[in-house]
């Protein structure tokens, strides 16, 4: 208690002796000479002193300070831990609070070894009152030798920190092409690789070619390659197609150009769409099979519906991929656009195509090199439907005893259903864990009889994708209806019945156009 008391005592005494030294020289000396002896004692004391100083200010000039934003958010990141009077602030479009130092509050930081520290000071400026008569500006300390490194590596360090930040807090897109150009909407896909039933072994070959492709940017600059990368998702309906595109966007924090094909006029405007996509992005092409008549760079003449966008009673292009009047889209623009130079204006870019039919592509889409990897997504195998036992029932395989686990591990081997179906059958289920499992069960048994009564003829079809039901034409989103009496699956019926309503409200424009002519 007394040492306190005495400690208080010294601290009177020493403020009392400073105010009485600034008294004595703004009277004694005029302020000409106030300001230059105040000049060398700073620098006098810089001299003696082993650190250095950089203040770093929120406007430079009339100019805002990019450094100045990036350490606030870079500090941000582990400021909250750190301390406990901080200010808070949310931008607009962002989906996260940010963190910020509050007045003449410090942090230290370590970077490489090397201790630095940061104090945020707000002053009231004269000199720029558009700055609502605030100066803001970060002071960094460290020791002198360290000057070069840091300046050098930490402060490039922090400026791709905040990038990264700001990519992460910002909401993201999920962009349409349409009247050749693109159209945004916010990205909120819950598909994740946790969520995504298949075999751990190859989720984690696909995690990890992703993680080497995002960190790669020094490899593709040495081996002479454009940084992107190209996957083909193939397998039949309701495999995950679509939920693994969205799972590798939320996984790399990409947004996400779904390219729909049929709207593009021409191998121009497939150009300038790819132009206007920007680095960090996935771009999706669905359904490459149906999505287009794409005429073949050797032969196969174009489909006669495919027609000129720009002027429908056009002949259609020359065959070949020669695009001579550049009014159709070809394979040849299509593969110039995921592989020629234009595909290399941007980087850091991921190509996606799906397909149910894979036999169906041109082997120019299929050369190695073309699409990097190809991964087939199949029917739920027994890895694969723990993973969606955990997602809908909250438990694992083995919790709902050991006899219902070895049937179900026997029975999804024969029944080949897809994740889809599988799917349905739990969330109806879902506030009934043992109904969920006998009805999976009695759903899966039914199944993998039919399959051994169809026996080669089924094993055949599915190799191709085919469904009863979802057998596609050739255009995108057409689908057999079913026949009478037919068993559909839930998965299928949804579609089916999307795609009727999509059809009639084509019908219904249509018509609405062609009154509106007549
Ligand atoms: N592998 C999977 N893991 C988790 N859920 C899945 C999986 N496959 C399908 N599903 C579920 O089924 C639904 C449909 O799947 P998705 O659209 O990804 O299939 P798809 O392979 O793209 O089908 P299509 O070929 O018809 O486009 C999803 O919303 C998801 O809930
Ligand atoms: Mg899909």
């Amino acid at each position: 208690m007394r040492d306190m008391k005495e400690a208080w005592t010294s601290l009177a005494s020493l403020l009392g002796t400073l105010a009485f030294c600034q008294t004595l020289l703004q009277t004694v000396l005029p302020p000409e000479l106030r300001f230059a002896t105040l000049r060398f004692l700073k620098r006098a004391l810089g001299f003696s002193s082993s650190y250095c100083y950089f203040e770093i200010t929120e406007a430079d000039g009339v100019n805002t300070n990019e450094l100045y934003y990036a350490v606030r958010l870079y500090l941000s990141s582990f400021l909250s831990a750190s301390c406990s009077r901080l200010s808070l602030s949310r931008a607009p479009n962002c989906s996260s609070t940010t963190f910020a130092l509050s007045n003449n509050d410090c942090i230290t930081d370590v970077f490489d070894g090397i201790s630095v520290q940061w104090v945020h000071a707000v002053t009231q400026s004269q000199s720029q009152p558009s700055s609502r008569g605030e100066k803001r500006f970060f002071t960094l300390r460290f020791r002198k030798c360290d000057r070069d490194h840091i300046l050098d590596s930490y402060l490039d360090y922090i400026m791709d920190k905040a990038n990264d930040i700001r990519r992460k807090n910002r909401v993201r897109l999920l962009y349409t092409n349409s009247h050749g150009g693109w159209k945004p909407v916010p990205f909120k896909h819950p598909s994740t690789f946790d969520t995504l039933a298949m075999d751990p072994e190859r989720k984690r070959d696909i995690m990890d070619d992703l993680r080497d492709f995002v960190a790669g940017k020094a490899f593709y600059q040495r081996t002479g390659r454009a940084w992107k990368r190209g996957y083909l998702l193939y397998g039949p309906p309701g495999t995950g197609k679509s939920s693994m595109i969205a799972a590798m966007a939320n996984f790399l924090i990409y947004d996400i150009y779904d390219l729909e094909l049929t709207k593009v006029c021409s191998n121009s405007e497939l150009r300038e769409l790819l132009m206007k996509t920007s680095s960090k992005s996935i771009i999706v092409i669905e359904d490459i099979d149906c999505s287009a008549d794409l005429p073949n760079r050797s032969k196969a003449p174009p489909h006669p519906a495919r027609r000129s966008c720009s002027n429908p009673g056009a002949p259609d292009a020359p065959s070949g991929g020669k695009d001579r009047n550049n009014n159709t889209i070809t394979l040849s623009g299509l593969l110039n656009f995921t592989d020629g130079l234009w595909s290399c204006s941007g980087s850091e870019r991921i190509f996606v195509f799906t397909t149910n039919h894979i036999d169906k592509l041109d082997p120019a889409l299929l050369r190695s090199g073309r699409m990097d990897m190809h991964i087939y997504l199949s029917y739920c195998s027994y890895p694969a439907l723990k993973i969606l036992l955990q997602n809908y029932l909250g438990s694992e395989a083995e919790d709902l005893g050991q006899a219902a686990a070895s049937e179900l591990r026997e029975v999804v081997k024969k029944a080949k259903m897809t994740p889809a179906d599988i799917s349905e059958v739990l969330i109806k289920n879902r506030r009934n864990k043992e109904k969920a499992v006998s009805e999976l069960l009695e759903a899966l048994k039914a199944r993998a009889e039919r399959n051994e009564k169809c026996g080669g003829l089924r094993d055949e079809r599915e190799m191709n994708g085919e469904e009863e039901m979802g057998k596609r034409s050739k255009r995108r989103g057409l689908w057999r209806a079913p026949k009478m009496g037919e068993t559909v699956t839930p998965f299928l019926a949804r579609k089916w019945r999307m795609l009727k309503r999509s059809r009639q409200n084509e019908r219904e424009n249509l018509n609405l156009k062609g009154s509106e002519r007549s």
